[in-house]
């Protein structure tokens, strides 16, 4: 027993079938196998992580398991965005048929966004589909990747371009594995925590204003605030529309920006969060000049993301190369690109067409000289 955990649902029902799952948030809950227990159909689970991470949590979680009589197959991959693609992703098909994985065997994700995202697409296309739980590590993991169900992986022309919406059975967010987290990447989890104040909850936002010093500096409560209402938020959209046809496309502020930065950079070069606080920057510059903002909102955006010492300025290349990886977004639509706009700081909403003239304009104010 935990007193200190904490549980937000991600309710989704769906005629009779009910998905719906618990996002468990706390120290100490790696090796609390009775939150993994009633989620596991089998008493054999594979666990996918990666070379960073296994070695800090593997055994902690894999003992944990033993203790219980369930028994683990380890897949253990190579770290790094650049790793996000389909020659990785057959690693893990190749170690699950070759330990005979059956289709109750659950798949475990024990990592960062990366590691969950091919674990749950595998888990979703083996046997044509598997059960599969989120055992989340980073501050981005535990704040967003692991909840609603979005898995993929990156192809050389886009990032998340082949993929499936497949929702995992539980989420064990285990706050004492940021310990080892670099703050680099804590940083770049703090990114999406902002958009989430940005895009739905004001107070939210403000809370971060006063707070991000405690934040970067791993405050244990300002962590455990920021993740819980994080997923809160994030639990809510997904709930009232897990396959995006309307309000989840909110949580993609940012992100036609940032995948493009992701992806001209090469991936893994800047990382998922940095190029979504860059650009969330260039959404709102955008926002700014239709008129939605005004400068004294952009300016508290702009200094928010420097508090968390994340980039706000995007890296130089020529529009036209912006343009066309932006128009390989998810949202374009009859290949026009619509963007996610900010009506004010706390709300977000989806554009019509904006002018090529205020979006190159908006680029190039955004864009590094160098
Ligand atoms: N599915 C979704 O809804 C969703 C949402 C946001 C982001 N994403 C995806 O998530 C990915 C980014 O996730 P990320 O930021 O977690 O990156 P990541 O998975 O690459 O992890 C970041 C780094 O931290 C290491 N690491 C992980 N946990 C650690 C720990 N506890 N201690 C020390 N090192 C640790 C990893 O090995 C890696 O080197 C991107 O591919 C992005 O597209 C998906
Ligand atoms: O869960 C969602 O929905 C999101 O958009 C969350 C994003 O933070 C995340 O990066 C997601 O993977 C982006 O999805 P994509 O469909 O734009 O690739
Ligand atoms: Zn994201």
């Amino acid at each position: 027993m935990n007193n200190s955990m904490q549980t937000v649902r991600v309710e989704l029902h769906s005629g009779d079938e009910d998905r719906s799952y618990p996002i468990h948030i706390g120290k100490g809950l790696l090796a609390q196998t009775d939150l993994l227990l009633p989620h596991l159909p089998q008493k054999r689970v594979a666990i996918v992580t990666n070379t960073t991470v296994g070695p800090l949590y593997l055994a902690l979680l894999r003992t944990a398991l033993e203790g219980q009589g369930i028994a683990s197959i380890e897949i253990t991959l190579p770290d790094g965005e650049d790793h996000k693609n389909g020659q990785t992703l057959n690693l893990i098909y190749e170690a699950l048929l070759a330990q005979r994985c059956e289709r109750k065997t659950t798949l475990i994700a024990l990592g960062g966004g990366v590691i969950g995202d091919l674990t749950g697409f595998a888990a979703a296309t083996y046997l044509r589909g598997v059960p599969f739980v989120q055992i989340p590590t980073t501050l981005l993991a535990q704040v967003d990747s692991s909840v609603g169900g979005k898995t993929g992986i990156n192809h050389p022309l886009g990032k998340n371009m082949i993929g499936a919406f497949y929702q995992p059975r539980v989420v064990i967010a285990d706050s004492d594995t940021l310990n080892t987290l670099p703050d680099r990447e804590l940083r770049a989890g703090i990114a999406e925590v902002i958009k989430y104040g940005l895009i739905r909850d004001v107070q939210f936002f403000e809370w971060l204003e006063l707070n991000m010093i405690r934040l970067v500096a791993r405050d244990p409560d300002a962590l455990n605030t920021a993740i819980r209402r994080s997923c809160e938020i994030k639990a809510e959209i997904v709930a009232a529309d897990e396959r995006e046809g309307g309000v989840r496309s909110l949580l993609n502020l940012g992100h036609t920006f940032g995948h493009a930065i992701e992806n001209a950079m090469g991936y893994g070069v800047w990382l998922h969060g940095e190029a979504v606080a860059a650009g969330i920057i260039m959404a709102a510059e955008l926002s700014r000049r239709l008129k939605l903002i005004n400068e004294y909102d952009l300016e508290r955006i702009r200094r928010i993301f420097q508090l968390a010492g994340l980039p706000i300025v995007a890296p130089k290349f020529l529009s036209e190369d912006y343009f066309s990886l932006m128009k390989l977004d998810k949202k374009v639509e009859e290949g026009r690109m619509r963007f996610i706009l900010l009506n004010k700081i706390g709300k977000a909403m989806m554009s019509h067409e904006v002018p090529t003239s205020i979006l190159t304009e908006t680029l190039v104010t955004c864009m590094a000289n160098e």
